[in-house]
């Protein structure tokens, strides 16, 4: 019987199979960051262990990173920053700490380099490392003691999870994105649709989507409940990669190339799961609750909770959100808007803000903000950063930013948010602060109006 994409790239990792056990996988790449690393160094230490293989981990500082850049005050931020610069220096393992030219998301920065590539094991103590998965590889987060497992021994324990295909057929419509998308398949499916799977998205409106669009959707597989999703590599995946810092060159990428387009699921292989969704009937997404999969479309309204699968969930996130069922989800106010984040914060999603806010004004607080040094680099080479800020928003450095409240950007209490970003639980975005989830193309219409809007109603 034929194998999934999925299925081919976990055989080729098994390093040790028993009746009984998880596999043990070797693991190619692992990324760090300052939020999840301090206990897993450690315990290296108090074992007297090195980083196995220093070279396949790479580290950055995100999370806590303020983007108007200066001292950390927060000290729970400030020590785990500086306890991630004296663990790298001590266990010889690269950092792209605040004010290096690489420094960004830990899931920007891995494709950016060219360090993602397919038929890849890649882990990190963040559950969106599923992001990576766009590029083919099995990609997922890792708790801090798997955490400290890897980087003693360069592989992890894991039991594979089931295969599920998310089929996606025809083609997204003029304005609506791979975001859109992805809150259309998790409202579908469920936040707990994907649990226990992988899931391997396919189809044509897949294959069209540019890489970054791809690692919009892999992204928030997390917020589907899966354990990762992956897309299989093809001239989209090999083009992004090609001239990368990392990526093979010469006869290594002929060669590199020849095995990623093996990575294919086999005609004749079988899913567990298999979900249907017609790309050509969507349109903007926004959520109106407090998990990803409480969303609609923008053009309809608050739903009853009645009418929702959980009742219950959805009277208390619209009592945390401040909603009433039956508003036009057109007509809800925002105070803030936030673009950036491993979801929505890469060149293209920058691109998509200004086209909407070139020649326009702000009327919400609007924070822009790259998900890498190397995204802010680039979109100030194509002046994007003048057009944010003649629209009235601010122009950040890179970092998590408003994603969640571990630095300074946040939501006041009450506050209410468009967010590119991939979580809208109850205090995520700052205690009391009530986030809509949505694409970066509605989050800039939405800053030009102060409700929620799609670029097509300006
Ligand atoms: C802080 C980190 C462990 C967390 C995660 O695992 O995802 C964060 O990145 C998030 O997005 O909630
Ligand atoms: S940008 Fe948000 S989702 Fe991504 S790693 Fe940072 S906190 Fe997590």
């Amino acid at each position: 019987m034929g194998r999934t994409l999925a299925e081919k790239v976990w055989e080729q990792h098994v390093v040790r199979r028993a009746e009984g056990e998880p596999d043990l996988l070797y693991i190619d790449l692992h990324l760090i960051h300052e939020v999840t690393s301090p206990q897993a160094f450690d315990g290296l230490r108090m074992a007297g262990r090195s980083v196995r293989r220093p070279e396949l981990t790479i580290a950055t500082e995100d999370h806590n990173v303020p983007t108007v850049r200066g001292p950390i005050d927060d000290p729970v931020s400030r020590v785990q920053v500086e306890t991630l610069r004296k663990n790298c220096a001590e266990f010889g393992v690269r950092l792209h700490p605040m004010g290096d030219a690489g420094q960004g998301v830990v899931h920007i920065i891995g494709p950016q380099f060219g360090l993602t590539q397919p038929g890849m094991t890649i882990v990190c103590g963040d559950s969106h490392t599923s992001t990576h998965g766009a590029f083919g590889g099995i990609a997922f987060g890792i708790g801090t003691s798997e955490v400290e497992h890897v980087l003693a021994t360069q592989t992890l324990p894991a039991y594979r999870p089931k295969t599920m295909a998310i089929e996606v057929s025809g083609e997204l419509p003029f304005g609506v994105t791979a975001k859109d998308l992805i809150l259309a398949i998790i409202a579908k499916i469920g936040t707990g649709g994907g649990q226990g799977h992988i899931i391997e998205y396919r189809g044509e409106a897949i294959r069209k989507l540019s890489m970054e669009g791809r690692m919009t959707v892999c992204n928030m597989s997390i917020e589907a409940g899966a354990r990762a999703g992956m897309i299989a590599p093809d001239e989209t995946t090999f083009e992004y990669l090609k001239g990368r810092p990392h990526a093979p060159s010469g006869a290594d990428w002929d060669a590199a190339v020849e095995y990623w387009k093996s990575l294919v699921t086999d005609e004749d292989a079988v899913f567990d799961t298999v979900v249907e969704i017609d790309a050509s009937t969507l349109t903007p997404f926004v959520t109106w609750g407090t998990n990803p999969g409480q969303g609609a479309p923008l053009g309809t309204s608050v739903p009853n909770p009645e009418d929702t699968p959980d009742p219950a969930a959805a009277r208390r996130a619209l009592e945390y959100m401040g909603l009433a069922a039956g508003t036009p989800l057109r007509d809800v106010e925002v105070d803030t808007v936030f673009v950036g984040s491993c979801t929505n914060g890469r060149l293209e999603d920058l691109r998509a803000a200004a086209e909407v806010l070139r020649g326009r004004k702000v009327v919400t607080r609007t924070l822009i903000v790259p998900g890498s040094m190397l995204v802010k680099l680039q979109a100030e080479q194509e002046g994007l950063d003048e057009v944010f800020k003649a629209a009235g928003a601010e122009w950040r450095e890179a970092g998590c930013s408003m994603c969640l409240g571990m630095n300074p950007d946040t939501l006041a209490p009450g506050e209410r948010s468009a967010s590119t970003s991939n979580r809208n639980f109850e205090g995520r975005q700052g205690k009391g602060g009530r986030t809509h989830l949505v694409s970066p193309q509605v989050a800039a219409a939405t800053a030009v109006t102060g409700k929620l809007t799609a670029p097509a109603d300006l």
